[in-house]
């Protein structure tokens, strides 16, 4: 599809439309929402082929697919009153809002994807969880890192959990820099050293000859530190912990 919409131009809307012009000899058109005006504006600068909109009605007329990514609390509003035909493909990002909710306040025949792309993909290294497959839209997913159609409004669902643990992965990270530093190490080679250790073993993630478990099998000494920290603080009741709270978001997740 050569013509894209994005309603709401904030941190995820920004990155899909990065992502759209990241090395790309023939971007498409990209039509933007007008609410966030500075990003939108920067991007249009920034990108040929980029125009701000008027208003958001003017997004799907100017687009053949239309991504919905304003947050879960802005969409009534956002999308009041819209038309969208049925020859558009709309695709929302929205965690938190089901397909029926969205259908209900469009009252489209458009087809309505769900989708869960993440930051990465301003750089199209996002695997996009796509909900139900429609080609177009695992088409345009694909170009952008990956699309991942799944058979399923649970298995959705589940994925869609498993993204929350982002900050909780990053935050850890930022554990292990707090230890160091509290061990009388400076707070920048601290924070150096821990990026380098984690971006050269995130590398090692794009071997997918090997399963995980052998990834870190291949990084552990018998009896060594790897193995000491893992069996002393990943413990099986702390992995619990970490599915029991899975199991928590999934259940409040539409
Ligand atoms: N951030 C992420 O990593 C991911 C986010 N998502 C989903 O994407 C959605 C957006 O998240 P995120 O980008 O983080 O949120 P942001 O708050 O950064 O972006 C929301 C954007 O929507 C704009 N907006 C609000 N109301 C309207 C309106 N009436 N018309 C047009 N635009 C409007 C806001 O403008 P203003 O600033 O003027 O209010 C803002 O620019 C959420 O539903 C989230 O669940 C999904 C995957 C990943």
């Amino acid at each position: 599809m050569q013509r894209i919409g994005i309603i709401g131009v904030g941190e995820i809307g920004r990155a899909i439309a990065t992502g759209l012009h990241h090395e790309a000899a023939d971007p498409p058109e990209v039509a933007l929402s007008p609410r966030g005006a500075a990003a939108a504006a920067e991007l249009a600068d920034r990108f040929p082929g980029v125009r701000v909109c008027a208003d958001n009605q003017e997004v799907v007329d100017r687009s053949d697919l239309v991504i919905i990514a304003v947050r879960g609390d802005q969409y009534r509003e956002a999308l009041a009153g819209l038309a969208i035909p049925a020859a558009k493909t709309v695709v929302n990002v929205m965690a938190g809002v089901p397909t029926e909710a969205l259908r209900d306040l469009l009252g489209t025949d458009a087809p309505l994807i769900r989708a869960i792309p993440l930051p990465s993909i301003a750089e199209r290294r996002s695997v996009t969880a796509v909900w139900p497959a429609h080609p177009a839209v695992d088409a345009f997913f694909a170009g952008l890192g990956g699309a991942l159609p799944v058979p399923d409004e649970h298995a959705y669902n589940v994925l869609s959990a498993v993204t929350g643990t982002l900050t909780t992965h990053l935050s850890y990270l930022s554990a292990l820099t707090d230890w160091i530093t509290s061990r009388g190490i400076d707070p920048a080679p601290a924070d150096h050293y821990i990026r380098g250790v984690y971006q050269g073993l995130a590398r090692t993630l794009s071997d997918e000859s090997h399963t995980l478990p052998e990834l870190a099998a291949n990084h552990e000494t018998p009896r060594g530190n790897n193995e000491r920290i893992r069996t002393t603080w990943f413990t099986p009741a702390n992995a619990r912990a970490l599915h029991e709270a899975l199991d928590g978001l999934l259940a409040d997740l539409r």
